[in-house]
């Protein structure tokens, strides 16, 4: 043992502060400032100096303790058993240097003990206790001895049952678990963080933990958190279960979710192929884990081998790679969607993030860059999990070089050159380019052609791809051009499969008005809303000239679907495209229009002065429900005039032109009627009118 100099003294403190403001933000704040790896590595070395320097160990070393003491906002709540930490695996030979010492504690042969494996979730550990089979409080883990009452909260998860299933649950259970968010549920939860400007989370476990840990049990119940059971810590009558594993069958009975990979495996064989195996399926497991907590499956045997002051001898943490890393952010480019949603793409010193390199990751958009203010040159933490694209979830704080360069977002678009947009109210900017831009284009074209929308036989994404290069379809109108003979010329494209798709594409002209629209590749426009928007209008024609509170009359049409389909028809390049296909013989039948008649079809309204009952435009909606054409002044065509109070020289004008004026009670019952399917104008005359 070496005599411990300054430098040693100063580096111990200095590890010991960091782990200790690290421990606070992760379990206080839930708002880490290390990454778990970074966090790992320091308290790994103060370990090791620990180990070398056994008196500079101190009661209160990050070593010695567990999580962090309770937050005033919450009650206290002791727990009768302390919630541990576990011991850490980092290696294969950890793994089996763990299943010898237990072994050699045991006296027994290694090859002869079965141990129970299960994913560590990467979530936050509670306590639930039940009496009498209902349950009673539920708590953090805090430091292990005394964690936070965070009853009411846990009360708002659906997986953690208020009452045990079965006619027979046991005077007392304590349980313990992890409370976890799965990956789709977390990226739609910041999702929606990032349109609303709430708080986003670093990661499900953040998210999870912070949740958890709300004063307002409203919002933990908006968020979706999950329980899995894996520990008992306390039952009575003691079952007869012998094993771990047995118990966590148990549990199930009693309504408790607990690990669907549970599995138990016999020695230090058993014990890595699992973990291994489990390894290669972390990807795809939906929701985050850091590694296998291996426990020794008979209860008799881990009453025996008891704990030490952290950790049970009995169960040890293997722990996988990493989801975040740190490295450097060398540059931002911006990628065009096939909406036209620039992306920002953080451009990366390659690093590996849980067995992956990674070199790219999004940061979503500009709010997003403002909300991390990160800049080029940057040190930034990267996170990985699951088939979710990379982000930067934070910057690490005092990295930053000199040079640091501030992230420009473009004003035209990468790609064509066009304006960039951003809409109020919008964290994305899109190209205006339409389908104009090549970046949108070919994933325009491929929209189009896709089986829900024209559905045109043979026209796969690689030949898309290749018609654009070429520059021969720069819009969906000159798919229509397409001459077999032309199309022969491209690689692996003979003249039987040309001729194939000049006759898939004849039979695609013949369409509907549904899947046309949806074929248009309308932003937040998908099947069901083209289907009622074509059921609704009847005719192309109605749909693009209605206007904004006529789209929201339209099942499922909010005021952001409508302000999309308003744009889109505005735009004269559109508008060309649209003529353009219709002039190569795209058709389809008229749809019947949401079971009503058109009874003003052919018909020019126009409306003046104020309504009482509605708003003018509420009043164009209906009318152009109805089929009617609404214009802005009055002609000898005009088929009658709505006029509200205080009408003007609208009017005056219908009037002298002897056009029909209806005032507000009776355009009031003259729609009521109409609506109503009668098309005779006259019967509905003299009645009242229910505004
Ligand atoms: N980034 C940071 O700043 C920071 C700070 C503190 C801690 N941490 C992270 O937390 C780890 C230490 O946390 P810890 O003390 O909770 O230990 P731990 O995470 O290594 O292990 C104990 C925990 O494992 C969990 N667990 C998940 N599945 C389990 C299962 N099937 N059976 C039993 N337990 C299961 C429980 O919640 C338990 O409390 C560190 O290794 C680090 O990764 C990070
Ligand atoms: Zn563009």
């Amino acid at each position: 043992m070496t005599q411990p100099n300054q430098q040693l003294l100063d580096e111990v403190a200095r590890l010991r502060a960091e782990l200790d403001d690290a421990n606070y933000r992760y379990y206080v704040l839930d708002d880490p400032s290390l990454t778990d790896a970074d966090y790992d590595r320091r308290l790994r070395r103060l370990q090791a100096l620990e180990v070398e320097h056994p008196e500079l160990v101190t009661p209160d070393s990050p070593t010695q303790r567990v999580g962090a003491p309770p937050d005033a906002g919450f009650p206290e709540i002791e727990h009768a058993v302390p919630m541990l930490s576990l011991d850490n695996a980092f290696s294969e030979e950890e793994l089996a240097a763990f299943v010898q010492r237990v072994a050699e504690r045991l006296e027994c042969d290694p090859e002869t003990l079965d141990f129970c494996c299960e994913p560590k979730l990467d979530g936050a550990a509670v306590s639930l206790v039940y009496e009498g089979g209902v349950l009673v409080s539920g708590a953090t883990r805090g430091d292990g001895r005394t964690g936070e009452g965070i009853t009411s909260n846990l009360r708002t998860l659906r997986s953690v049952p208020l009452k045990l299933r079965g006619d027979r649950p046991p005077a007392l259970l304590e349980v313990r678990g992890e409370v976890v968010i799965e990956h789709a549920d977390f990226e739609a939860l910041n999702a929606r963080a990032r349109a609303e400007e709430g708080k986003v989370f670093a990661n499900p476990r953040n998210a999870a933990a912070g949740s958890l840990r709300q004063l307002d049990p409203r919002v933990t119940a908006t968020r979706p958190l999950r329980f899995s059971a894996y520990q008992v810590a306390r039952i009575e009558p003691a079952p007869g279960d012998a094993t771990h594993s047995a118990l966590m069958a148990h549990l199930g009975d009693f309504g408790l979710r607990t690990s669907r990979e549970l599995a138990v495996v016999r020695g230090a064989e058993g014990v890595v192929d699992y973990c291994r195996a489990l390894g290669e399926r972390r990807d795809g497991l939906g929701y985050d884990i850091d590694g296998v907590v291996i426990k020794v499956d008979d209860l008799r045997l881990q009453r025996e081998l008891g704990f030490v002051s952290r950790a049970p001898r009995w169960a040890i943490a293997f722990k996988f790679p990493a989801q975040e890393q740190t490295t450097r952010l060398n540059d931002v480019e911006f990628q065009v969607g096939r909406t036209g949603a620039i992306t920002p793409v953080a451009r990366l010193e390659p690093v590996s993030v849980a067995g992956v390199t990674v070199s790219n990751a999004t940061l979503h958009n500009a709010d997003e860059i403002a909300r991390l203010g990160v800049m080029i040159g940057d040190t930034v933490a990267i996170r990985r999990a699951g088939d979710v694209i990379p982000q930067v979830v934070r910057v690490v704080e005092g990295e930053r070089p000199e040079d640091a360069r501030e992230i420009v977002f473009p004003e035209r678009c990468p790609v064509c050159d066009s304006q960039v947009e951003r809409l109020e109210g919008e964290a994305v900017a899109r190209c205006s380019g339409g389908l104009y831009c090549p970046a949108q284009r070919k994933e325009a074209l491929k929209h189009f052609a896709s089986r829900r929308a024209l559905d045109i036989d043979g026209l796969g994404e690689k030949l898309i791809e290749q018609l654009v290069e070429r520059d021969w379809v720069t819009t969906p109108a000159d798919l229509f051009r397409l001459e077999a003979e032309r199309l022969a010329e491209l690689p692996r494209m003979g003249q039987k499969s040309s001729e194939n798709l000049v006759a898939s594409l004849e039979k695609a002209r013949a369409t509907t008005l549904a899947r046309f629209i949806y074929a248009l590749g309308i932003r937040e426009v998908g099947e069901a809303t083209a289907a009622n928007l074509a059921r609704h209008f009847g005719t192309l024609e109605a749909l693009m000239e209605a206007e904004v509170e006529a789209l929201e009359a339209v099942e499922d049409v909010g005021p952001i679907v409508a302000a999309h389909l308003h744009t889109f028809f505005r735009q004269p390049h559109n508008r060309e495209t649209i003529d353009d296909l219709i002039a190569c013989g795209l058709r389809w039948e008229e749809e019947a229009v949401g079971e009503r008649p058109k009874p003003l079809a052919g018909q020019t309204w126009v409306l003046t002065g104020t309504l009482a009952s509605m708003t003018r435009d509420q009043g164009k909606a209906r009318l152009q429900a109805l089929g009617a054409k609404v214009a802005g002044s009055v002609s000898k065509k005009t088929a009658g005039l709505v006029a509200g109070e205080a009408a003007g020289s609208k009017l005056e004008k219908a009037m002298q032109l002897g056009v029909p004026v209806l005032d507000e009670a009776a355009f009031l019952a003259r729609l009521a009627a109409w609506e109503a399917g009668d098309s005779d104008m006259n019967q509905s005359d003299d009645e009242e009118s229910e505004a």
